[in-house]
């Protein structure tokens, strides 16, 4: 379970300060599939990175099944991403220097999986996306539909209890972000907690609960019956 309270982030420039969420108090179950939307500058790839772990509050309380992330230094933030979070970002969420194979291998690399076993697994995370073929390629060599896949195919591997995606079908064309959204859902059907950012409300309609933030607070939190 996530578990928000009063949580703050303000960003620092000198003197200057950027306040970014203003106070959030947020409980989503184990499971949940869930849209944030919310005007440009609203907070809501900060809230995202804070529930994922890539960011701190500055203020108040960040709880992940009763683990207090808030209080984690970077070390223990980079085993709790490693082992609860999938990030599904378009701008960073891939490797370039390395291939479509290599990009997915990686975090099974880092769990120790033996050679045979990941080879296995890569593949059958590529077949699911469809982009089998395109394993040897760079990142920087695939369409933006094709790298949302391949981020897809490394959120499977790694098979973490929650999902995120900033903005997943953002640049794509119509096919290509059903066919992205798709991918995502089955993630929620195999029982993930699935969280996405969205400007589009076509998009955000998919989930079963949307929150609309603003200004850096919640204004609406509406689930489906
Ligand atoms: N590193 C930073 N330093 C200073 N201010 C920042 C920083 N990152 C974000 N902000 C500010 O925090 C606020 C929230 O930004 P955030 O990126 O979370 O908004 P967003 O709702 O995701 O916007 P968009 O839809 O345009 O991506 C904005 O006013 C932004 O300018």
């Amino acid at each position: 379970m996530i578990q928000l309270k009063e949580a703050k982030k303000i960003y620092k420039n000198g003197r200057t300060e950027y306040p970014a969420l203003n106070g959030i108090d947020l409980t989503i179950e184990n499971g949940e599939y869930v849209a944030i939307i919310g005007t440009s500058g609203s907070g809501k790839s900060t809230l995202l990175n804070i529930i994922g772990g890539m960011d701190q509050t500055t203020d108040g309380q960040y709880l992940y099944d009763e683990k207090n992330v808030s209080k984690m230094n970077s070390h223990a933030l980079h085993l709790f991403r490693k082992e609860y979070v999938s990030f599904v970002f378009q701008r960073f969420a891939l490797l370039n220097q390395y291939s479509v194979y290599e990009n997915v291998e990686v975090p099974l690399l880092a769990k120790g999986i033996e050679k045979k076993e990941r080879k296995k697994k890569v593949l059958s995370a590529l077949m699911q996306v469809g982009i089998q073929d395109l394993y040897k390629k760079k990142p920087s060599e695939l369409s933006g539909g094709e790298q949302q896949r391949c981020a897809i195919a490394r959120a499977l591997v790694m098979d973490t209890p929650v999902v995120l995606a900033d903005e997943p079908t953002g640049s794509l064309d119509k096919n290509s972000g059903i066919k992205v959204m798709e991918l995502l859902e089955g993630l929620h059907e195999q029982g993930k907690t699935l969280i996405i950012v969205t400007h589009d409300m076509d998009i955000a309609e998919h989930a079963d609960r949307i929150i609309q933030i603003e200004d850096g607070k919640i204004v609406a939190d509406t689930k489906k019956n």
